[in-house]
């Protein structure tokens, strides 16, 4: 069963393409990291899965069905928007009774335990908690859901470092006790690299690469040698990225293939390394789109 299905999917605002062509095969049971510049199509994308918005061209299935389209579905997918919306005139204990009422699968311990681990005060209002607290109770409402697919669009952009690593490993540890699947999107390639097993690069409106990282850290090489043109390369090696000087070249590729030649010296790439050869294989054709951003 794949999480996320999509073929020749694509969403347009007046016209303007917001995602485009977007052919993905996403099996369930992973944690999906979903990065990219500003204005990529990272919540087009998410916004279609959880059947916000319709697309303008092709096809999206999620957990082998239509987004949003019954009550079936809609229990099985958790979505915590970008602007994690909560009520501001009801209390935290009123979102877990809304969140009971309205969810089959409401698990009320474990949203109560959760609420008590934040140290968040029941009876107050959301309209007073931070900006911090309002997105950890969207994210307990969501958990608590008991989705089979929960969708996280930017989940820790407001969070504390601290607030950050714990609402990671939370969510590690539901992953692995609830069979749950994740799709998150992040500005932040360090926290994709501590919880995500499948990454997803969307830059431009398109997905640039996908994969499990394990596969995509053993394909994408960097080749250090002799000045030479990336033309050059075997059919196999296909160039994401390429610098040079007058003698040397630094190229990044992607094959399957062992690499043979022994002028080069081959060395592995850091997932950071690997996000920034596409995002930097695009900025070189459109010089303006910010870059993402890196965090240690
Ligand atoms: N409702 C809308 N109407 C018109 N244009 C839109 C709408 N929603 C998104 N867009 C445009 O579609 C493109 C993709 O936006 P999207 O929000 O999917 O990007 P993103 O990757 O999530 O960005 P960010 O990281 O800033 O959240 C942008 O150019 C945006 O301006």
């Amino acid at each position: 069963m794949n999480a996320l299905q999509t073929r020749g999917l694509g969403k347009r605002y007046r016209r303007r393409w917001a995602l485009s062509e977007c052919d993905l095969e996403v099996p369930a049971g992973h944690v999906v990291g979903l990065v990219g510049p500003n204005g990529a199509g990272k919540s087009t994308l998410l916004n279609l899965a959880a059947g916000l918005i319709r697309p303008t061209a092709g096809t999206i299935e999620v957990l082998g069905g239509e987004p949003a389209s019954g009550a079936q579905q809609l229990a099985k997918v958790g979505f915590v928007a970008q602007d994690t919306p909560t009520y501001a005139g009801f209390t935290v204990a009123e979102h877990l009774r809304l969140g009971a009422r309205l969810n089959p699968g409401w698990d009320q311990a474990l949203a109560e335990a959760r609420i008590a681990e934040l140290g968040l005060d029941p009876a107050q209002k959301a309209g007073q908690l931070s900006g911090g607290q309002r997105a950890q109770l969207a994210l307990c409402l969501g958990v608590a859901k008991r989705p089979e697919l929960l969708i996280l669009d930017e989940p820790v952009a407001s969070l504390d470092p601290l607030a950050r690593r714990d609402f990671l490993q939370g969510l590690m540890s539901s992953v692995v006790e609830h069979e749950l699947s994740v799709v998150l999107s992040s500005h932040l390639v360090s926290d994709v690299e501590r919880v995500c097993d499948y990454l997803i690069v969307m830059v431009g409106s398109r997905i640039r690469v996908a994969g499990e990282i394990e596969d995509l850290l053993a394909t994408h090489h960097r080749l250090v040698g002799p000045r030479r043109e990336a033309s050059r390369l075997p059919g196999d090696q296909e160039v994401i990225g390429q610098s040079h000087t007058d003698r040397q070249s630094t190229l990044i590729v992607r094959t399957d293939q062992p690499i043979l030649d022994p002028a080069w010296t081959v060395s592995k790439l850091t997932l950071e390394d690997l996000v920034l050869a596409y995002l930097d294989a695009n900025r070189r054709s459109a010089p303006t789109r910010p870059a993402l951003e890196v965090q240690r």
